[in-house]
């Protein structure tokens, strides 16, 4: 069987199926990118900056730049660059740029800032759809991309092919035991495990030790991320030595000082 090349494909998605908040949000961005050109053009050279960020000794943070979200409506209105300076002066190892605009008050704007004006790799947090956001997104100087498998389902091997044509590194979210199973087949090198259930917006923190349990029995050698709902230094305490990363947004992004929050809550 032939696959044609990753720069021509536009991977089928059935949108309908993806329930809840997630689904609508899908839905408004797939609409959004409906008629864009998915060509990816000549295959980019892969730094994977973003990964190597993550295999770093101990627990490495990756601190998201949240100004809203569904589950919390307004957070904070961050300045991108300030806030990307803080995390980074506050220990963090990589970046997340929220560029969703209706519910995360995110923007392609915030991520091209954030990457002219700080040297750690940033991720395009969003929900790709669409083979053009990729292309964006390395285009705006993003090391990595957030693939979603509640999302992308059986496309998700394609999008991971098409991220690593264009140089970037992906971090491939799951929320079960079927959509690991998804991450694993596919050959995702980072697996984020999210608490929070996009569909009911329910977060809870078993969920990420148990799945990155099970990832490492299944023999994944890549790297773990262990995603939301982190507020506190023992709360933390529950991925150490068992991921490698975890992600963190609204908690920080909510505090007043950045990169104090930052320090105090990597500290052991
Ligand atoms: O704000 P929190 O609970 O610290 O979570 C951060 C991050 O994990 C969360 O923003 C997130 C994880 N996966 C996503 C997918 C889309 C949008 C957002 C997300």
């Amino acid at each position: 069987m032939t696959r044609p090349p990753p720069e021509s494909s536009l991977p089928l998605l059935n949108l309908s199926a993806v329930p809840g908040v997630l689904g609508r949000i899908v839905t408004e961005r797939a609409a959004d990118y409906d008629g864009a050109d998915p060509a990816l053009g000549p295959a980019r050279p892969a730094a994977r900056r973003f990964e190597g960020a993550l295999r770093g000794a101990g627990l490495s943070l990756i601190a998201e730049i949240k100004r809203a979200s569904p589950s919390q409506g307004a957070i904070a209105p961050l300045d991108p660059v300030e806030a990307a300076q803080a995390y980074q002066q506050g220990g963090a190892a990589a970046l997340s740029v929220l560029t969703e605009p209706r519910h995360f008050d995110g923007h392609p704007d915030f991520l091209r800032a954030v990457v002219g004006a700080v040297s750690l790799p940033a991720l395009r947090k969003d929900f790709v759809v669409h083979p053009a956001m990729l292309r964006e997104a390395a285009d705006w100087g993003a090391s990595a991309a957030l693939l979603m498998v509640s999302v992308l389902r059986e496309a998700t091997a394609a999008y991971l092919e098409m991220a690593h044509h264009l140089g970037l590194d992906a971090l491939v979210e799951v929320h079960s035991d079927s959509e690991l199973d998804v991450a694993l087949q596919a050959g995702a090198r980072i697996i984020g495990v999210n608490n929070r259930d996009l569909t009911t917006l329910d977060i809870d923190l078993e969920v990420s030790p148990r799945l990155i349990r099970r990832a490492r029995e299944a023999g994944f050698d890549g790297v773990l991320v262990a995603e939301s709902g982190y507020r506190t230094p023992a709360e933390l305490a529950q991925v150490r030595g068992l991921a490698d990363a975890v992600l963190v947004g609204s908690s920080l992004a909510g505090s007043a000082d950045l990169a104090q929050a930052t320090r105090d809550l990597l500290r052991e």
